[in-house]
């Protein structure tokens, strides 16, 4: 008899036995060697936290709010392409397992299913990421959105081209339908083969500012891990940042997310919100993150792991796992809601000076 997974780390497991091997590597890989992938795990170790005592902890609220649209956990759905893979209903379980949640979808512009299907089945709120392919095609797609009531864009910058993910290669795997696309009305004339056709390389500060033109729905741009960047970006007009390295699936050896949210969060000075994603996997990085000051948090592979195994009700369980780790978290730290996660609560790896216990 299989038990129900008591973690995420458990549900990895069921996951894997639920795909072929094919899609279990490209829903885990990373790009070259995956340094950054593990990176992004292992940043969380290097962050200690600073529990207070005698805190009546009787309730812990969770909820919080991203754009204005009230949740009742900081842990957003991140984007995935391809969720029919793992599901035949795909994003149309997640969506419902994450409205079930109480939280909001990132719906990937390359979804299985096309935006309008999703939002007819959402139960939540939810923003759609973009990848610009063409002119012509962002624009459609953005009415599209608009239409389909999504609340915000999220435009993914941080894949100009293809990286090398290796073991999609070697498996030679197959992709996915696309179920936002006609090839024949929007295939970019600029494009060559394969996945160099899917998104633009050549998309500037100016695009954004043409997207901005285009429509009055607040664009976050995910794919941020400078400061300079976000000082760009706030330049821009963005109403929100994901510090994200993607996943470890762009540009290995770029910097762990949560290492790189202490800059993006001072330079930004409460000018717009911060989110993160990457490797959180446990409501102690979920707390950790918010202490370093974000806002909330995205997850993206565990979601699929929740999908692959029992589709709606496993994104939803996925997703309250998270929820009541977080709350366990929060009350063992002395932080009855989240406004009272500072960042007083987390402590470096290698601050502790000449006290620092040789163990460490
Ligand atoms: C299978 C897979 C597909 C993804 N597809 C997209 C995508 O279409 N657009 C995007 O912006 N990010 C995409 N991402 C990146 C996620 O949005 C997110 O940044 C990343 O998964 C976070 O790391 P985590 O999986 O450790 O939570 C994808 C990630 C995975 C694992
Ligand atoms: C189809 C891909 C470009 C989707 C993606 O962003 C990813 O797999 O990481």
């Amino acid at each position: 008899m299989v038990l129900p997974p008591l973690n995420l780390f458990e549900y990895e497991k069921q996951a894997q036995e639920h795909l072929d091997t094919a899609v279990w590597d490209h829903y885990q890989g990373g790009s070259d060697d995956e340094v950054t992938l593990r990176a992004c795990r292992d940043a969380f170790a290097q962050v200690w936290l600073r529990p207070r005592a005698l805190v009546d902890v009787s309730s812990c609220d969770l909820r919080t709010t991203v754009l204005g649209t009230p949740i009742s956990v900081p842990v957003l759905v991140a984007p995935t392409g391809g969720q029919g893979l793992a599901h035949s209903e795909g994003e149309l379980a997640t969506v419902r397992g994450a409205g079930a949640a109480g939280t909001l979808m990132v719906v990937a512009m390359f979804s299985t299913r096309s935006l309008e299907e999703i939002a007819q089945q959402a139960t939540g709120p939810r923003w759609l990421q973009l990848y610009v392919r063409s002119r012509a095609q962002t624009r459609h797609v953005v009415q599209r959105a608009q239409a389909a009531g999504y609340q915000a864009l999220v435009l993914t910058v941080d894949s100009p081209r293809p990286a090398r993910c290796e073991r999609d290669w070697r498996n030679g795997f197959a992709g996915f339908p696309f179920g936002n696309y006609d090839e024949a009305e929007f295939i970019d004339p600029r494009a060559t083969e394969g996945d160099k056709a899917l998104i633009q390389d050549a998309v500037t500060w100016e695009m954004l500012d043409w997207l901005r033109s285009l429509t009055s729905l607040p664009i976050v741009l995910k794919g941020i891990l400078t400061a300079e960047d976000a000082r760009f970006a706030l330049e821009h007009g963005v109403a929100g940042l994901i510090v994200s390295n993607h996943g470890g699936r762009r540009l290995d050896g770029s910097v762990p997310a949560l290492m790189a949210l202490p800059e993006v969060i001072e330079a930004v000075a409460g000018r717009c919100e911060v989110y993160l994603d990457g490797g959180i996997r446990r409501g102690t990085d979920v707390l950790k993150a918010l202490a370093l000051g974000a806002r909330a948090v995205l997850v993206g592979r565990p979601v699929l792991w929740g999908l692959a195994v029992n589709g709606e009700q496993g994104v939803r369980h996925v997703l309250s796992i998270l929820s009541q780790e977080l709350e366990t978290a929060m009350a063992l730290a002395g932080c009855p809601g989240v406004k009272q996660i500072h960042s007083s609560l987390v402590r470096q790896r290698g601050t502790f000076g000449s006290r620092e216990p040789a163990s460490l």
